[in-house]
C-alpha cells in the first residue's frame, strides 16, 4: 500500500505538490492522472525518496522509501526510462542492479526474456536502444527484485500496440497476484483499460479521486437535441440545472429517465440520451481539469 498524506512540495515560492493525500491499495492498479505539469512526477519522485517533501509524508505499507533497507526487493521504480547510463548495456544495467540487491545472476536473463528484450539487443549500449526499448529496460529493472509494489510513471511511454498489450497483461497480473501498482499516463484509453482506481490532479491539487467505476458512473448524463438551447431552457424550468457544451451537446447530474421526460413535455425533440459515462475516461478527464487545462475550459 502506498499512502500520500498532506503531502505539499514548493519550489522558490511555486506550489508543484498542494496538500496531496490518497492511497494505492494492493490487489488494484491505480491509475495517476493529470495534465501536463499537474505534480505527477514530483509526487512519484518524493514516493521514491529523489525529491524531499516540503510538507507531508508519502510512505509505502507505512515506511518511507529512504527507510526501506533494500528498497529494490520492495518497490519496483520506473520514472524515467531515459535515466539509464547510456555507456553501459542493458545487461550490465540489469545484472548492477541484480548484486546491489543481492539477487543470483539467472535473474538477469530471466528478466531480458520477460520484457521482450532479445539477447542480442541485451548485449547492446544502451545509447543505441530505441525509447520502447528503453521503456522494456526500465521495466525490467522494475520487476528485477520481485517488488510488491510498482511505481511506474508513463510506463507505455514509446511502446508498440503490442508491447501495451504487453505491459497490460503484465500490470493486471501483478496487482491479480495482490501487488500495489500506481501508475501515470496521458494514454486516457489506456487507464482505462487498466486501472481499478483513478487519482485526478490538477494544478497540484486532487480534483478526484475513486475507484474508476464510481468515477466514470459520476459524469452524469449527455444528451442532444436539434436545439440544445431550447433542451437547456426545458431542464431549467424543471428545476434541473445543465451546461451546454461546445459540441452542442448538454450535460446534466439527472439521470436519463428524467432528461427524457423533461424533453417529452417540452416537445424538444432528443437525437442523443445516454449516460455520459458512455463516453469515458477522456470526457471525465478533461471535465475535472477544465480549470487547470493550458487550453482552457474543454466543456
Ligand atoms: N526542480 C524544480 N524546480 C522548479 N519547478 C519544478 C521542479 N520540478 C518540477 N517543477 C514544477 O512543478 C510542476 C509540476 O511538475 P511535474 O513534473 O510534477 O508535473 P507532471 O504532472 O508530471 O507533468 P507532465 O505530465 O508534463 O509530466 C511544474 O510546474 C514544474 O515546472
Amino acid at each position: 500500500m502506498i499512502t500520500v498524506e498532506s503531502l505539499t512540495r514548493r519550489y522558490a515560492g511555486f506550489t508543484a505538490v498542494d496538500d496531496v493525500s490518497f492511497t494505492a491499495r494492493p490487489g488494484r492498479v491505480t491509475g495517476f492522472l493529470g495534465p501536463n505539469g499537474a505534480g505527477k512526477s514530483t509526487t512519484m519522485r518524493v514516493m521514491v525518496g529523489l525529491t524531499a517533501p516540503t510538507s507531508g509524508s508519502a510512505t509505502i505499507d507505512g515506511v518511507r522509501f529512504a527507510d526501506l533497507p533494500n528498497p529494490g526487493r520492495e518497490v519496483g521504480v520506473l520514472l524515467d526510462a531515459s535515466a539509464q547510463h547510456a555507456g553501459r548495456t542493458g545487461r550490465e544495467i540489469l545484472t548492477i542492479a541484480a548484486d546491489t540487491m543481492g539477487l543470483p545472476r539467472a535473474r538477469v536473463e530471466e528478466m531480458v526474456r520477460l520484457v521482450g528484450l532479445t539477447p542480442t539487443e541485451a548485449g547492446r549500449r544502451v545509447r543505441d536502444y530505441s525509447l520502447g526499448m528503453r521503456q522494456r529496460l526500465g521495466i525490467a529493472t522494475a520487476l528485477l527484485g520481485d517488488p510488491r509494489v510498482l511505481i511506474l510513471d508513463e510506463p507505455a511511454n514509446g511502446l508498440d500496440p503490442a508491447g501495451i498489450r504487453w505491459m497490460r497483461d503484465l500490470l493486471t497480473g501483478f496487482a491479480g497476484r495482490g501487488g500495489t501498482v500506481l501508475l501515470s499516463s496521458h494514454l486516457l484509453h489506456e487507464i482505462e483499460v487498466i486501472a481499478d482506481d483513478l487519482v485526478v490532479i490538477g494544478d497540484g491539487r486532487i480534483v478526484a479521486a475513486g475507484t474508476k467505476d464510481e468515477l466514470l458512473a459520476a459524469a452524469g448524463t449527455l444528451a442532444r437535441a436539434t436545439s440544445p438551447r431550447d433542451l437547456a431552457h426545458a431542464l431549467e424550468q424543471a428545476g434541473i440545472p445543465s451546461t451546454v457544451a461546445g459540441d452542442g451537446s448538454v450535460r446534466t447530474d439527472a439521470d436519463p429517465a428524467q432528461v427524457g421526460a423533461v424533453a417529452l413535455t417540452a416537445g424538444v425533440a432528443l437525437t442523443e440520451l445516454r449516460p455520459a459515462e458512455g463516453a469515458g475516461l477522456e470526457d471525465m478527464f478533461l471535465s475535472l481539469t477544465a480549470d487547470t487545462q493550458r487550453e482552457g475550459a474543454a466543456a
